[in-house]
């Protein structure tokens, strides 16, 4: 099962625009769980591989986690350290916290993209769904497979969790017009920043992150969630970069203009609240995968691979 594929998977020969700037693909696997269709719902029957160092991934480790999904869909954690495989598992890499493949003891997350299609020619990113019936993919795209999550289960779940909803009906507009510029200038907006080839690239991604930031903490003044008074979706994507941002996109993706504790009150309160008020959120953060994953996976930001031991603490206490 296990295909050499470099191209695809080596992070140090990511394609770039002409200008100089990252471009991120889409995602490839894009279904649906629901009543009548490939896949339905069901107990036991998917699987969710992540990486706790990837914002992408928590989001939907958190949303499981709220929804108390635990029981009905397993987890498997992937090794921080991304080489030139791509993401591996403890048994190719060996990492606290990082766990083997218990359904087919592979080495790479490739293995199971090559598995579900063995012609793929795209990234071999997590989140990764998987169905253990038609053992393939169900949905590699975090935005969908919290929603998946956020209602197909519903049926199994007691009525407390049942009746939690990260996207009501009556906010829907606001959220995804907060999600579309987040998504832009923040959540990608990074990782723009920090694989930019060029100083204009750089400046381009750094100015438009700096004034979401800016525009957000105007929001989240006096707030204790960024739409409305409930937890929302909007709350957990952007979380899932705030709280990775002091700890490494400061330094590693150079986004230095302010810090999130030195610069923005109302957003560190905030992100402070969900992460000491809300096991959904701390539980799902590893601050030693996060930090791990970025400062090694990177030679060409990082070619020495020396992973800064600051900000102490990680995150301020409350
Ligand atoms: N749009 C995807 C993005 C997922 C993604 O880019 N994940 C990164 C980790 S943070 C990854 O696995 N990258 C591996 C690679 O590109 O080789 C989602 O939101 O699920």
């Amino acid at each position: 099962m296990s295909r050499n594929a470099e191209e695809q998977s080596d992070i140090t020969r990511l394609k770039f625009e002409a200008d100089g700037s990252f471009k991120r693909l889409d995602s490839s696997f894009r279904n649906q769980i629901q009543k009548g269709g490939k896949f339905e719902p069901e107990k036991d029957r998917y699987h969710l591989y992540v990486s706790y160092a990837c914002p992408w991934a928590t989001r939907a480790l958190i949303v499981r986690k709220l929804k108390g999904l635990e029981n009905l869909i397993g987890v498997t954690v992937v090794s921080p350290r991304m080489g030139e495989h791509g993401w591996p598992f403890a048994n190719a890499h060996k990492f606290p916290d990082a766990d083997v493949d218990p359904l087919y003891n592979s080495d790479h997350v490739k293995d199971l993209y090559f598995r579900a299609e063995p012609e793929y020619g795209g990234r071999f990113t997590v989140p990764v769904l998987w169905d253990k019936k038609h053992e393939t993919i169900v949905n590699n795209e975090s935005s969908e497979i919290i929603r998946i999550f956020n209602t197909a289960f519903n049926e199994f779940l007691p009525a407390d969790k049942a009746a939690i909803d990260i996207y009501p009906e009556k906010l829907r507009l606001q959220i995804d017009e907060v999600n579309a510029w987040v998504y832009d200038t923040v959540n990608n907006g990074v990782y723009k920043t920090g694989f930019a080839r060029t100083q204009e690239a750089y400046e381009k991604a750094l100015f438009p992150l700096f004034e979401s930031l800016d525009r957000l903490e105007k929001m989240l003044e006096g707030k204790q969630y960024l739409i409305g008074d409930v937890l929302t979706e909007a709350d957990i994507r952007l979380f899932v970069t705030i709280i990775r941002f002091d700890p490494v996109y400061v330094g590693h993706f150079k986004c230095n203009i302010r810090t999130i504790r030195g610069g923005y009150p109302a957003i560190n309160k905030w992100m402070k609240n969900l992460y000491w008020n809300h096991p959904e959120f701390k539980d799902t953060t590893n601050f030693n995968h996060i930090k791990t994953h970025y400062y090694w996976s990177h030679p060409i930001i990082n070619p020495t691979r020396i992973v800064p031991v600051g900000p102490i603490p990680d995150i301020d206490p409350l």
